[in-house]
């Protein structure tokens, strides 16, 4: 009990020192509100007070330094209170509010840290006849299997969710205060209505928990009890830490969230019965599926946990490179496959039927979006090594159901893939997205999903997320002269279900990967008047070996081609025609490059030799310009370099996106001390020697690589800023220079 003179010394001394929540007081300090309370006070953000039905435990708070006074729920203390936070077990609650209720200001904000979030809002309407705009429930992702004060710990909410459940009512000067005090204890704040909070965390978290003490019980009370347990190592440990927490505590909430546990128990009873007939039967392939998916789906889950124990926002820290001039490159190089073509070769594996062995494929960044998704949706995807796969495809129409939304997180190649695949099943599906991805207008793709028959429906017109509902197939026409290319690959994919053969009508015939890949695993298409025809039938399980970027390909030509002595080979160089293209125009402007001929899938594939050679100035016609595009920055190293003037024409008809990336890369030459003129769309530059310095490639990968080749041969170093995405895109780029003896270096 506290004296009446020790509550007045208290309370003056709040007032002296009135902290930035005021005065905060812990109902039940156990182990969630001790650690709030210690949180707070370690910070000198409140005057904490707390009552507990045990008075131990108050003695113990005061001496350990959790909180400063212990209170009781008296009008005295109750009236004063800034934050009331109630932390006792969960049907403790209702008791705790009807002492409350006659002494409560509006002013003070009630709050609960409860595991379950309907039964404590009933209890509040059976005390109060409503819910107050004052009580605003919530409750930290955040624990451990201990209780008591004695476990409290000030850093135990940090870099975790805290889940508020605001009510219609709720009084948002309240809300507000109630975010801010989960974020100065370092938790990120999520807003949930209370029914799917309490459906949720009855999977996440009540059903483990009955799972573990139902676990150790029937262990404990079976047969060889005492040698399980004598026996029992690392995996019994892990699956049963949670069954040592307080019985109290979760006795409260199996009855308090009953429904909810009943709805996932009974989900989960299902599945583990055809767990059961698979063992019975010897069914591994099943058991297989089961635990691959499980597998993917677990490291998923610790990849997110690690982002967000790593931090919230994810630091991006600045990236330069930088080059040293004049280093003759010598060796043998062999590139991973390309990112965009690991996207598109997991997609038709897991749309084939039968197995695929995808090898020198590369898993890092986007590409395990792609994969999660089709592992989200049935398909078995094993990691035989790190660069190889073996798909387990389904057929085109094979698909099942996700039980979540697909999310594309940032990447739009998956995005793209990914819509005609959903479009083209026959359940509907929900697809989200995160970033960048959420404000764009996906108009384009959109259109051709409803082109194949689905439904589009979004919130924000032609925005993400987006529900996709399955209708009649219809027939595939689509004109990529007029939209955009970036649709190509969609496009064929969307062809494979119309139920007569699908068009693609294309700017130039000239075979790109999407045609070559798609050929490779079965898929017929015919020339058509202009572009192509795509003939429906399913496509067929095949090994194949992922080729390296073009781009990246081109790099390493002119580099070598730039420093003299340079002598390289290039294993698993994939070109398509328009590569094809560009490197014999290399050639015959006086590069020593030899080039593998062509194979009967449309593709030239295998080994680039290349070697020192003084590159002529050149002139490039619009046709020329617009064919080579994206390789375009290069080119303008190579006039940089070369004795004369080149003339590129037709810049200024390309898509605006190449045209900006071909005049950013005119202000580096310029600043490098090359003379450009740029007229009427048209662009000059006169070879000379590139002076060095510093440069910005503002994030994109491609003018990135072109700078560090104008400073291959310049008269000082070149740092290149801004490389981040360089490295994701290219993240073997310091091994492979260092191994060819290219001095390149990467600074943060
Ligand atoms: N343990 C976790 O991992 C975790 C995580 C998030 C939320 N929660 C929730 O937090 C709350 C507290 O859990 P905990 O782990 O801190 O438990 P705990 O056993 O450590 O603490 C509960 C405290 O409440 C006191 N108490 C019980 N009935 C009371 C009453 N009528 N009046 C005053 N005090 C009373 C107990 O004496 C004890 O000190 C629960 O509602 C629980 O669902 C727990
Ligand atoms: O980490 C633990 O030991 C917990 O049990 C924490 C846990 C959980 O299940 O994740 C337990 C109950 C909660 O309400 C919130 C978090």
């Amino acid at each position: 009990m506290i004296g009446e003179s020790d509550f007045q010394a208290s309370v003056d001394m709040t007032f002296q020192e009135k902290k930035k929540f005021g005065n905060v007081m812990i109902i039940g300090l156990g182990m969630i509100g001790g650690s709030f309370a210690k949180a707070l006070k370690e910070r000198g953000l409140a005057t904490l007070y707390a009552v507990d039905r045990r008075d131990g435990e108050l003695a113990l708070g005061v001496s350990t330094g959790v909180i400063d006074y212990p209170a009781e729920l008296s009008a005295e203390f109750v009236s004063r209170m800034d934050v009331i936070v109630l932390a006792t077990p969960v049907r403790a609650m209702e008791s705790v509010l009807a002492d409350l209720k006659p002494f409560l200001s509006e002013q003070t904000l009630v709050t609960d840290v409860g595991s379950t979030k309907g039964s404590v809002v009933e209890a509040v309407r059976r005390v109060f006849g409503h819910v107050p705009a004052n009580f605003i429930p919530g409750h930290p992702i955040a624990g451990a299997e201990k209780s008591g004060v004695l476990a409290s710990n000030s850093r135990l909410f940090e870099k975790h969710m805290a889940i508020v459940t605001p009510l219609a009512d709720s009084n948002p000067v309240l809300l507000d205060r109630l975010h801010r005090l989960w974020r100065a204890v370092g938790a990120d704040v999520v807003s949930m209505d209370v029914n799917h909070h309490d459906h949720v965390l009855a999977s996440s978290s009540h059903l483990p928990h009955l799972l573990a003490y139902t676990l150790v019980d029937a262990l404990a009370n079976g047969e060889r009890s005492q040698d399980i347990f004598r026996f029992a190592a690392g995996g019994f440990r892990d699956f049963t830490r949670i069954a040592s927490s307080d019985p109290v505590m979760w006795r409260d909430v199996f009855l308090a969230n009953k429904d909810a546990t009943l709805a996932t128990l009974d989900h989960f009873t299902d599945r583990l019965a055809d767990m059961r007939a698979a063992i019975e039967q010897g069914d591994g392939a099943s058991m297989f599926g089961v635990f691959t998916r499980a597998k993917s789906a677990r490291d998923h889950f610790l990849r997110l946990l690690e982002q967000r124990t790593i931090g919230s926002t994810k630091e991006v820290r600045p990236v330069s490179v930088s080059v040293l001039p004049a280093s003759a490159i010598k060796g043998e190089v062999s590139l991973l496959g390309d990112k965009s073509l690991s996207h598109k070769a997991i997609t038709i594996a897991a749309l084939s039927e039968g197995v695929s062995e995808i090898r020198n494929i590369d898993l890092t960044g986007d590409v395990r979006i792609t994969m999660q998704a089709f592992r989200d949706m049935g398909v078995v995807i094993e990691e035989a090594s790190v660069d190889h796969l073996r798909v387990h495809g389904v057929g085109v129409r094979g698909l099942k159901a996700p039980i979540a939304p697909i999310n594309v997180h940032q990447s739009r190649e998956s995005l793209y893939l990914l819509l005609p695949v959903l479009a083209g099943q026959s359940f509907p599906v929900s697809v989200i997205a995160e970033g960048k991805l959420l404000n764009q207008s996906m108009a384009d793709l959109f259109s051709l999903v409803r082109q194949m028959g689905g439904s589009v429906l979004s919130e924000m017109a032609d925005c993400l997320p987006v529900n996709l509902l399955p209708g009649k197939p219809l027939d595939v026409s689509v004109n990529l002269k007029t939209g955009s290319e970036r649709l190509r690959m969609s496009a064929f994919l969307a062809a494979l279900y119309s139920p007569v053969e699908g068009v693609v009508t294309t700017l130039s015939k000239e075979l790109s990967h999407c045609e070559v890949l798609l050929r490779h695993f079965g898929v017929t298409i015919l020339d058509h008047v202009e572009g192509f025809k795509v003939v429906p039938a399913p496509l067929v399980g095949a090994d194949i070996v992922l080729s390296g970027d073009e781009y990246e390909l081109t790099w390493l030509v002119l580099l070598s081609s730039l420093l003299p002595g340079s002598d390289l080979s290039i294993e698993n160089a994939g070109l398509d025609s328009v590569s094809f293209a560009l490197l014999a125009f290399l050639q015959s402007i006086g590069a020593d490059v030899t080039i593998p001929a062509q194979s009967g899938s449309g593709l030239f594939k295998g080994k680039v030799q290349v070697g020192f050679a003084e590159l002529r100035a050149f002139h490039l016609s619009p046709e020329q310009s617009y064919r080579f595009r994206d390789q375009l920055p290069l080119l303008c190293v190579v006039a940089a370099y070369a004795r004369g003037e080149s003339f590129i024409q037709g810049v200024g008809s390309l898509p605006y996106y190449h045209e900006d990336r071909v005049l950013a890369f005119v202000d580096a030459l310029e600043y490098m001390k090359i003379t450009c003129v740029y007229e009427n769309g048209d662009l000059l530059i006169k070879g000379g020697l590139p002076q060095g310095g510093e440069l910005d490639c503002a994030g994109d990968d491609k003018l990135a690589l072109a700078m560090l080749a104008l400073g291959a041969r310049s008269q000082s170093i070149t740092k290149v800023h801004d490389c981040q995405r360089l490295l994701e895109e290219f993240n073997e780029l310091e091994s492979v220079t260092v191994q060819l003896g290219f001095h390149c270096s990467v600074t943060q």
